[in-house]
């Protein structure tokens, strides 16, 4: 559990191949869970606030995050749909298609509309200032507002900062800020499912109180995308416990105190 209320419980979850894999050769989608594993993951989802992705995933998967794999829910109860989790996308630049799927469904009511979080960038004075700054600026506000237009939200939080001396770096955002953020507007929990670099920030940065991994029976092969690469700092883990779904093997961590 996080240690005060600052942020939410973060569930870090993904689905990996035997050789830790969790896409195909240039970031090519794969479906490694079976049906019994990605139901469980829809589960998952449904028990979460929000549902939160890099905009990596969000272009190469354009992917739905919806709880839309669940049984129908039993008739004449008070309960008549399963809650649909917040999708959030971690996107600097604003890459996400104010035409994607997250946008459409929500529009058809099958998801909510999503958040979408962002820095602009920054104007910067001195040595490091560019010519080009104010050209980058109009034009993230135009994307920010063409996604605006569309339904989702773009909610502004602070860029990590590598040294206190140097401008921002723009292509990450901070964690920290954005967790924050989240729990300041009534997110109490997320579910983090990746990808390879988010899932890289979460794990160094120790971020995640409970980390669920589907592991599949396929190899992938070397030119497939790992996560495990870039981990600058490995936290250690606490075992759970295992569950098999189908031909899947589901693992459940928390990391170490
Ligand atoms: N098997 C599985 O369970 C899953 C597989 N995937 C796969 O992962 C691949 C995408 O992974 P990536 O390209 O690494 O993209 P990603 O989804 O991890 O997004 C990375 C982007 O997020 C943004 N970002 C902002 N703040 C960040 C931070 N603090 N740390 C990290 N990123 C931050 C940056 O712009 C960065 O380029 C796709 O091929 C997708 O199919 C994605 C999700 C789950
Ligand atoms: N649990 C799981 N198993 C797989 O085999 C996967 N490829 C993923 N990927 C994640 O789920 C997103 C797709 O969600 P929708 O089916 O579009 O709702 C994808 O973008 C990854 O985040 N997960």
């Amino acid at each position: 559990m996080p240690s005060d209320n600052t942020r939410p419980y973060v569930t870090l979850t993904f689905a990996q191949s035997i050789d830790a894999k969790i896409a195909g050769a240039g970031g090519r989608q794969l479906s490694l869970s079976g049906e019994e594993s990605m139901k469980m993951t829809h589960w998952m989802r449904t028990m979460h606030d929000g549902i939160l992705i890099g905009v990596g995933t969000a272009v190469n998967d354009n992917p739905q995050l919806n709880v839309r794999l669940l049984p129908f829910p039993a008739q004449n109860t008070h309960f008549r749909h399963y809650h649909h989790p917040r999708p959030i996308v971690l996107d600097p630049h604003l890459r996400l298609s104010p035409t994607c799927k997250l946008i459409d469904n929500a529009a058809k009511g099958v998801g909510v509309a999503p958040w979408v979080i962002s820095a602009p960038p920054p104007k910067i004075e001195g040595f490091f200032a560019s010519e080009d700054d104010d050209e980058k600026l109009q034009r993230w506000g135009a994307r920010r507002d063409a996604l605006q237009a569309a339904g989702a939200t773009v909610i502004l939080v602070e860029p990590e900062t590598i040294h206190p001396d140097l401008p921002p770096a723009t292509s990450n955002l901070s964690l920290r800020a954005v967790l924050r953020s989240l729990r300041e507007k009534g997110i109490r929990s997320v579910m983090v499912e990746g990808g390879a670099r988010v899932i890289q920030s979460f794990l160094s940065e120790r971020l995640v109180d409970a980390l669920i991994v589907t592991t599949a029976p396929v190899l992938v092969g070397r030119d497939g995308v790992g996560y495990g690469e870039g981990l600058e700092q490995i936290p250690s883990l606490e075992y759970i416990q295992t569950e098999f779904l189908g031909r899947d093997t589901v693992v459940a961590l928390k990391l170490s105190s």
